[in-house]
């Protein structure tokens, strides 16, 4: 049976003003009462609601990686490429090179994995178009195999996963999923409000909470971020959940000091566990195109980012800053985001992307 709190607003509990100046200097030390909490207990067991219960109807059988990705820029590309040249030529290597860089694959990138086809070709390693599509699916895979890194949170307790990235970019939604993901593996889940720039960040978060039914510590807008999130922290330790799951608010890579403030937040975390956090999850909008690949070196620099989620991969995007991504820094592509529903993250699967934009059939 899943317990609850009850709904904790502990009237002892010292409201927190808004924006601390200084956290590094007066962190709080009293964060078992948050200021504001949405608070049944973290549980061990699955949540009382199935998975079919709280996705929506669409999500009851999640859709393929094909469905998803099949109308992405690459995949369709792809696909009409092989259908409008059978025949091993030039034409074809040509028209695929165009194919991949207009698909945010990124020119060198592109340029490389054709060329070394066309060497094949002149080898005549291939006996025919479709033997070409097969390699070219295999070089895809092997691009991707090595980011195919799952995450593991149970090295530590409770694991500190802070969620970054520029605004509107889907961290919220994917915090939603990942807490769905977790509390279906039976994990004690906490979230943190640490987006505290747009006031309706925290009550999103908030719905998710209550959604996945996990306590939520806030408090509210124009808070000192780092604050709320070393309450959140020190809230998880006395809690003993296994997961403190943080959201932070959306900036651009340019604005120095909200980047200064992601330093900051993890330096406040260190006071209470010198390990936190134990991942700074950075998570991409895929349709944002090469622009993608300048925001992940920026927040690298700022905190250090040691997973990506790449996120809107079944809507418009043209699908390539994926490989643009594990070509350029090699980091572990956790997840994607394959829907706006709560079962749409997926763990990134290197073999199944590759399968979703030019599937082993040759059904194009
Ligand atoms: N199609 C699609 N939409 C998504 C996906 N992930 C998130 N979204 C949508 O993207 C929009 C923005 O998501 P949020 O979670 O609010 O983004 P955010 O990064 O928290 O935004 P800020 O708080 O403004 O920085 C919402 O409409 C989400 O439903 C996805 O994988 N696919």
């Amino acid at each position: 049976m899943l317990k609850f709190w009850k709904k904790k607003n502990d009237p002892t509990a010292p409201k927190r003003e808004a924006a601390q100046d200084d956290v590094d200097a007066n962190a709080p030390q009293n964060a078992d009462a948050p200021a504001e909490s949405v608070a049944p207990e973290p549980t061990r067991e699955a949540p009382s609601a199935a998975p079919e219960e709280i996705a929506a109807p669409e999500e009851k059988a999640p859709r393929s990686w094909r469905e998803r990705l099949g109308g992405s820029g690459i995949a369709r590309g792809l696909g009409g490429l092989f259908k409008r040249n059978p025949q091993l030529d030039d034409a074809l290597l040509d028209e695929l090179e165009t194919i991949l860089i207009t698909s945010d694959v990124g020119v060198t990138a592109s340029t490389t994995l054709v060329e070394s086809l066309r060497q094949r070709v002149r080898k005549r390693e291939f006996a025919d178009a479709a033997a070409l599509r097969n390699a070219l699916r295999e070089a895809l895979i092997e691009q991707l195999r090595p980011v195919q890194q799952s995450l593991d949170v149970t090295t530590h307790t409770p694991f500190v996963m802070l969620v970054v990235g520029v605004n509107g970019v889907g961290k919220t939604t994917t915090i939603g999923k990942l807490t769905h993901h977790h509390l279906a593996a039976g994990r004690k889940v906490m979230l943190a409000a640490g987006d505290t720039f747009r006031a309706a960040a925290v009550e999103q978060l908030k719905t998710w909470g209550e959604r996945n039914q996990v306590p939520v510590v806030a408090q509210g807008q124009g808070a000192d971020s780092a604050s709320v999130i070393f309450d959140a922290l020190q809230g998880a330790q006395s809690r003993k959940a296994d997961l403190l799951i943080a959201d932070t608010a959306g900036r651009l890579h340019t604005q120095g000091g909200l980047m200064d403030e992601l330093g900051k937040i993890a330096r406040v975390l260190k006071k209470l566990d010198a390990d936190a956090p134990n991942e700074v999850l950075m998570v991409i909008d895929g349709t944002t195109g090469q622009n993608a690949v300048s925001q992940v070196r920026q927040f690298h620099q700022a905190i250090g980012v040691t997973g990506l989620v790449v996120t809107k991969l079944d809507g418009t995007a043209r699908g390539g800053v994926v490989f643009a991504l594990a070509r350029e820094f090699g980091l572990p592509i956790r997840y994607v985001g394959l829907g706006e529903g709560i079962a749409d993250l997926r763990p990134f699967d290197a073999e199944a992307y590759v399968d979703g934009l030019l599937p082993v059939e040759t059904d194009a």
